[in-house]
């Protein structure tokens, strides 16, 4: 049965009408582009999922909760990671009365700040966005961060309330926050529920009233964005694209014209919400396509693809090279998982244009990688993928951001890595700053400003949202964020604190590296690059730990942290003589001889740092403490 039949059918869906797959080319005027904008957890895939169903797109028994978050790890965390478009079909009346067909695309966002640059792309592919606030939280940080980048895209925002359906919503309360924010009537703010469906179809025809229609130039050269693309096993990478003038049809060589090379479309297609081919896509059409590309790399978000011969001349603005802004060391806890490691690399790259990675040995940890990410949150779902798809046991190094150093003879380096630091030989070190947005209640706002001082922030702004939240504006260092900020900043606002940032250039910074040493060689795998201020306490620190997990020796190791060559903290582990034969008195020369095979046999797990044996256990357990308690939460 086809959608029109099931909805000519149905009278209780009336609005349902074809998706349009088996015709190609909607009159422009016909089309509305959209994305739902959200803090997280506000509802977006419930309401997402909701106009799915309502629209007919998904029947009721093939609903699954959160149809649009197709990654297993997406759903198990309930965040959504990649953007997936779909295509739905609604039917309205207009001013006159008359019945008008209407596809609307819906573009789902991600919502974590490591990926604003997919963010800003999925904006760009559309004209309106849904402005989704849970009525019984307010609005967030995410909220607006997300909303000023829409804003900035001159999106026309559509402001709804969610889940009026809990018994803890206060709509009234909330709609006179986003009025106050977005400069509208407190009664212009929709009220609604994913969960139940109440108010959904409403909102769906004031996105048909509100969201422009999307303007090109049909009889131009081709010019299409890609907003998204993903690997498939099966058909090579699939890009995700938003049409803007002229059109794509199946067949033709296309050119995608940041690097200039050319492919062969395969398939052009929409998804509605399983990919299905068309006959091609037009002006304003969102939809995906196929070129047998197998590597994401060669089909970029941002980038703008035309066709190879008489195509466009000039791309379409905001075209980023994806840049890895945090970066850390991945080695396999068994080095003898190295080349799984390199092959589970290699394959997630395919469809992953922002993983970077290149091969590094640490004498601590082995044969490993130095991995860039775009933030912290990118670098835990890799290292979580790498783990479960590839059944790898990891170890990774303390994250770090990227510097900037211009050494005494003026040439600069960008130092990734901590292990490449030129020890006494910069002049300017410059660190990422980044912008942040912290919402909370107002009793609050001490004990943030606290936090935010110890971390060597410097306030922006302040406003209040309504008589009891405020709204915080910081500007501070990207590394002293992206490690345990914003865990402090729940505990010390009992969890009611929300922030996002976004980066913001670069400051010049008196940073050293601390180096850890063990019987006076320095151990690679700890070395880190902190604020003078903070030398010693991390110097102190990872003497302290390093002194419990290394076990003693047969003779005095001295663990110690420096800068270059002046001490900052010591510890001693003291000697012992461990005599495996003590025990033995007597002849027996076999059982001698078990005894100290066994001794053997130990020692081989262990790392030999100058003459220190140190088991590899003591520096993961060294690193997953630290980490651990470095470790963000959602
Ligand atoms: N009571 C009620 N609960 C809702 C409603 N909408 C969503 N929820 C619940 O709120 C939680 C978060 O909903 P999601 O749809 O996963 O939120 P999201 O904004 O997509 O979250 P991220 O993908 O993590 O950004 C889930 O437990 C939903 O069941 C609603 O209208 N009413």
């Amino acid at each position: 049965m086809t959608a029109v039949q099931r909805a000519a059918a149905s009278p209780s869906q009336e609005h349902q009408i074809s998706t349009f797959a088996d015709t190609t080319f909607t009159d422009p005027e016909k089309i509305r582009n959209f994305c739902i904008i959200a803090h997280i957890d506000h509802g977006k895939s419930t309401l997402a999922d909701r106009m799915l169903q309502l629209t007919g797109v998904v029947e009721e028994r093939q609903m699954r909760a959160q149809y649009l978050d197709r990654m297993d790890i997406e759903r198990e965390r309930g965040i959504t990671i990649k953007a997936q478009n779909v295509r739905l079909p609604w039917r309205m009346k207009d001013e006159n009365g008359v019945e008008q067909e209407f596809v609307m695309h819906l573009i789902d966002t991600p919502g974590h700040v490591d990926f604003t640059y997919e963010v800003s792309r999925a904006l760009e592919a559309c004209e309106g966005a849904v402005l989704l606030v849970d009525a019984a939280q307010g609005i967030e940080a995410q909220t607006l961060a997300n909303l000023y980048l829409a804003l900035d895209k001159d999106l026309t925002i559509i402001p709804v309330l969610n889940k009026i359906d809990l018994p803890a919503a206060d709509p009234d309360r909330y709609a006179g926050e986003i009025a106050n924010i977005i400069g509208c009537e407190p009664s212009d703010v929709l009220r609604v529920s994913g969960k139940t469906g109440q108010g959904v179809p409403e909102l769906i025809d004031e996105v048909i009233r509100q969201v422009p229609h999307p303007m090109g130039d049909s009889d131009a050269p081709a010019r299409a964005m890609i907003f998204d693309s993903v690997y498939d096993t099966y058909r090579g990478v699939v890009t995700y694209v938003r049409v803007v003038d002229g059109k794509i049809v199946p067949r033709e060589k296309i050119k995608m014209m940041s690097t200039g090379t050319t492919h062969e479309l395969l398939e052009v297609g929409i998804v509605s919400p399983e990919p299905k081919p068309t006959k091609g896509l037009g002006v304003g059409e969102v939809g995906y396509l196929i070129t047998g590309v197998k590597d994401v790399r060669q089909s970029k978000v941002g980038d703008t693809i035309t066709l190879a011969r008489g195509g466009a001349t000039e791309a379409l603005t905001g075209y980023r090279e994806p840049r890895p802004m945090v970066y850390s060391g991945l080695y396999p806890v068994d080095g003898s998982d190295y080349p799984v490691l390199r092959d589970a690399l290699d394959k997630l790259q395919l469809n992953d244009a922002a993983l970077t990675y290149e091969p590094e040995t640490s004498v601590a940890l082995g044969f490993g990688f130095r991995c860039g990410f775009l933030g912290l949150l990118h670098m835990e779902i890799t290292r979580e993928r790498l783990e479960r798809e590839f059944n790898l046991d990891l170890i990774s190094t303390a994250p770090n951001v990227v510097y900037r150093v211009v050494l005494e003879g003026g040439q600069e380096v960008v130092v990734t890595n901590p292990s490449v630091w030129p020890e006494g030989k910069a002049r300017e070190i410059y660190e990422p700053i980044v912008k942040c947005t912290i919402i909370a209640p107002s009793e609050f706002i001490g004990s943030i400003m606290e936090l935010c001082q110890s971390r060597r922030g410097e306030l922006g702004g302040m406003d209040y949202l309504s008589e009891t939240r405020v709204e915080l504006r910081y500007t501070l260092p990207m590394a002293e964020i992206i490690f345990d900020f914003f865990d402090s900043l729940k505990s010390r606002t009992r969890g009611y604190a929300s922030m996002d940032y976004e980066e913001s250039g670069e400051q010049e910074a008196a940073l050293v590296k601390v180096d850890i040493l063990l019987q006076g060689e320095a151990v690679d795998a700890f070395s880190m690059i902190v604020h003078k201020d903070s030398a010693a306490a991390y110097g102190n620190r990872m003497t302290t730990k390093l002194k419990e997990l290394i076990p003693r020796q047969q003779f005095e190791v001295p663990i110690q942290a420096a800068i270059g060559s002046k001490i900052i903290a010591r510890e001693n582990i003291r000697a012992i003589r461990k005599d495996v034969l003590a025990k033995c008195y007597g002849g027996d020369i076999s059982r001698k001889r078990k005894l100290l095979e066994k001794q053997k046999e130990g020692k081989k797990r262990m790392k030999t740092i100058g003459r220190v044996d140190v088991p590899q256990e003591a520096f993961v357990a060294a690193l997953s403490s630290e980490a651990a308690s470095d470790k963000p939460k959602k």
